[in-house]
């Protein structure tokens, strides 16, 4: 059986926090993730998350200011201050919900050659504060149509990160099957050439980004073949739906039983 997390910062995105776990819940997810849930108190989502039986698997860190272009702090040399300040908060935040793990956002590049030491340098540190907290650090290649000049575009260059940090057991890669299908694709090679680094997987249908079951990647197929790869992991529905969530929700039986013999 694949097991399920819903993502929530795209799925119940009008509704508060703790709704939207319990929104979740009762559409039988088996986990949820965020990108952002620093509006509400720690305490507050900690007590959604007892209530309905739900772990968080992920949350990011800040991405600073959106409005003004930001998309992630932590390789911007100009803001290591600010970057590190979101890092200790996301650790935080996660060690009281009890999160698997901390997504630290890279940033947008403004072709700065200092970029890469400042990630692999703000990296460095939020290693050193997961681990005490007993998280991990996630790293996330996006696609530039998405997320135009981030400094991150490749597993590759994800797992070359990973390499310079000695392979630290804490730091993994977010391998989103949406992303990585826009710069590549070769899903199912590319995710065992680096399976030991792979902390993470998210998906949705590729191009629009909406439920599985249209599109170009055919995910009844694809999950169960990186479950026999060796992910053992939540997949992370990662989607903005096309009308409600609960219209769309068909998905989430039949894939949960999916298997790579087929229907
Ligand atoms: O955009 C994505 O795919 C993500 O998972 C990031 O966390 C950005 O919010
Ligand atoms: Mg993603």
């Amino acid at each position: 059986m694949l097991k399920f997390s819903a993502n929530l910062g795209f799925l119940w995105s009008d509704l508060p926090l703790v709704e939207r776990i319990h929104a979740a819940g009762a559409a039988g997810f088996d986990a949820v993730e965020d990108h952002f849930p620093y509006d509400t108190p720690a305490a507050e989502t900690r007590a959604a998350l007892a209530e309905t039986g739900l772990r968080m698997v992920s949350i990011n860190t800040r991405p600073g200011d959106m409005a003004a272009g930001d998309f992630g702090l932590a390789s911007l040399p100009s803001r290591v201050t600010e970057a590190q300040e979101a890092i200790a908060e996301a650790i935080e935040y996660a060690e009281t919900i009890g999160a698997n793990s901390v997504h630290v956002m890279a940033g947008r590049s403004a072709g700065d050659p200092a970029e890469a030491d400042t990630f692999l340098n703000n990296l460095a540190h939020a290693l050193r504060l997961a681990g005490a907290a007993g998280v991990d650090i996630l790293i996330e290649p996006l696609n530039p149509r998405d997320a135009p000049g981030y400094l991150l575009r490749s597993l590759e260059a994800a797992a070359g990160i990973c390499q310079t940090l000695d392979n630290h057991p804490g730091l993994k890669v977010m391998f989103d099957c949406y992303h990585l299908q826009i710069t590549g694709g070769d899903l199912l090679t590319r995710y065992r050439n680096h399976a030991g680094r792979i902390g993470h997987i998210q998906f949705a249908s590729v191009p629009d980004r909406t439920e599985p079951g249209t599109g170009e990647v055919n995910y009844h197929w694809l999950l169960p073949a990186l479950q026999a790869a060796g992910y053992e992991g939540f997949f992370g529905s990662e989607y903005r739906p096309k009308t409600t969530v609960e219209q769309g929700l068909g998905w989430l039986q039949s894939l949960r039983s999916a298997t790579l013999a087929g229907p």
